[in-house]
């Protein structure tokens, strides 16, 4: 991927972009294309007004928040994409992005981890999505044609531009002046507000007794040791009499959950997958991988006195502490069968708004020689989301579950040029259809599980989430 090493603020100011791109289009050879990949450092502006202000409905979108972190990231639009389905669906990707990467050229010579192209992914749990109309394809991957990103202060425009020999240069030149005036003129802007107001009265799922028979039966099945651990999920189904406010209830998730991963992926037909993951799959930042084991939870409690009590018998329970290292041994073996050396840090807590959930944070430092998508293919998914063994625990998660899982507990995230990635597990989340939305969540069954209590954790997840959709 060739690199011109030259300050990009300088197209601003003298038309250089202009004379640079018909350079690069006047070396297209007649049927090939070139992708040019521009960084530029812009005013600070929040990425979600951005996505907001320029996203249009019948185009792909992506965006990724980590409140903790001070990151946030939208992608908008497409230049190249990849959708497709099967077991080979990772690799797929792949090849996908290794092909974009050798037709981009890169303008500016700075590596730093929001800058230059990123591809963005959302695949489904399963290999292929069982539902004929499910509105999201099994996997997706694309290049997007602008991309802002934020990190603390700073923020990064990104803007990619697919040159042949028919591109109307002077119609993209013009385009990317607009951007850079839309986004200056948004630096000011942020959606701050709260609104909860519509319909946060709780909701309860419908068919309870077949979702607890499904339970009782996979206790049974635990007990003639058929597996270990099945993640049990349910969904649930809401309607307003307009449609939902995207922005507004992202604003909300970002505002309830400001320790976790806020997404919101669009379909580019009217359909968004949105939520507030606290499960990072993984992360890679310069060679360094973190991923964590998040499983086994308790509610918060009301007083300091009852979060405490809760939080300690979350900590010394054998059952939940089973059903959180069944995770942590699963993701420790599977780094090691890439050849990567894990190193697992102390075991803790992490506290959410509502729930609490037990934590292992794990790192390592990466050999060079594997890609982001490979772990991603590997560990996805987790017993946190699935079971164990694992592949008799996805196929009884789908003869008891009567819905698609879709992107619910799936990997979604970015990759960039560079070797960087951040995925998540799409858990807490909710699909978006105009006045129609359909929440998820689940639950992991081992032995010595209560079927009440798992759906009442289960209807606790989904409560919070339920919360913040306008
Ligand atoms: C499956 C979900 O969450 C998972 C299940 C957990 C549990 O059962 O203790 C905890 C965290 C997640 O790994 C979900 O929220 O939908």
């Amino acid at each position: 991927m060739p690199v011109l090493p030259c300050r990009p603020n300088t197209f601003l100011y003298h038309n250089e972009l202009y004379q640079f791109l018909s350079h690069c289009q006047q070396n297209c050879a007649a049927d090939s294309s070139q992708i040019v990949s521009i960084s530029l450092e812009v005013e600070s502006v929040d990425p979600l007004v951005v996505l907001q202000e320029i996203a249009q409905p019948n185009q792909l979108s992506f965006y990724f928040e980590n409140k903790s972190n001070q990151q946030a990231i939208a992608a908008i639009d497409a230049v190249a994409q990849l959708q497709t389905c099967g077991v080979k669906r990772f690799s797929q990707a792949q090849k996908f992005v290794s092909s974009c990467l050798d037709k981009i050229i890169k303008v500016g010579t700075s590596n730093e981890v929001s800058t230059g192209p990123h591809f963005f992914c959302s695949f489904s749990f399963f290999n292929e999505t069982s539902q004929i109309d499910y509105p999201f394809p099994a996997a997706t991957i694309f290049l997007p044609r602008w991309q802002i990103s934020r990190c603390g202060d700073r923020c990064i425009l990104v803007a990619n531009f697919l040159i042949d020999n028919e591109t109307n240069l002077s119609k993209l030149y013009q385009d990317w002046c607009q951007k850079i005036r839309t986004i200056n003129l948004l630096k000011f802007q942020s959606n701050s507000t709260n609104n909860y107001n519509s319909i946060s009265r709780s909701q309860h799922i419908k068919n309870i007794k077949n979702f607890k028979q499904s339970i009782t039966s996979s206790l049974k099945l635990i007990e003639s040791n058929y597996f270990q651990k099945i993640v049990l999920a349910h969904p649930l189904d809401v309607s307003v009499d307009r449609p939902f406010d995207l922005f507004q209830s992202l604003e909300n998730l970002r505002n309830i959950h400001p320790g976790c991963y806020i997404f919101a992926i669009s379909n580019g037909k009217g359909q968004n997958f949105i939520g507030a993951s606290p499960e990072r799959l993984i992360s890679i930042n310069n060679q360094q991988l973190s991923t964590d084991a998040l499983a086994g939870s308790a509610p918060r409690g009301k007083t300091l006195a009852e979060d405490t009590k809760l939080a300690n018998c979350l900590l010394s329970s054998e059952k939940e502490r089973y059903e959180h290292c069944v995770v942590l041994d699963f993701i420790t073996q599977c780094l090691y069968q890439l050849g990567i050396v894990p190193q697992v840090l102390s075991p803790r807590l992490r506290q959410l708004s509502n729930i609490q959930h037990l934590w292992t944070p794990i790192q390592a430092t990466l050999p060079t020689n594997v890609h982001p998508l490979e772990i991603v293919a590997a560990l996805h998914p987790t017993p946190a989301v699935a079971g164990v063994s694992r592949d008799v625990a996805c196929t009884k998660i789908q003869d008891y579950e009567r819905f698609e899982r879709g992107l619910y507990a799936a990997p979604l995230g970015w990759l960039d040029d560079q070797g960087n990635c951040e995925f998540i597990v799409g858990i807490r989340s909710a699909l978006i259809d105009r006045d129609r939305a359909r929440l998820y969540a689940g639950a992991g069954i081992v032995a010595g599980s209560n079927p009440d209590r798992e759906i009442a954790e289960i209807q606790l997840k989904l409560q919070a989430l339920l919360k913040a959709l306008v």
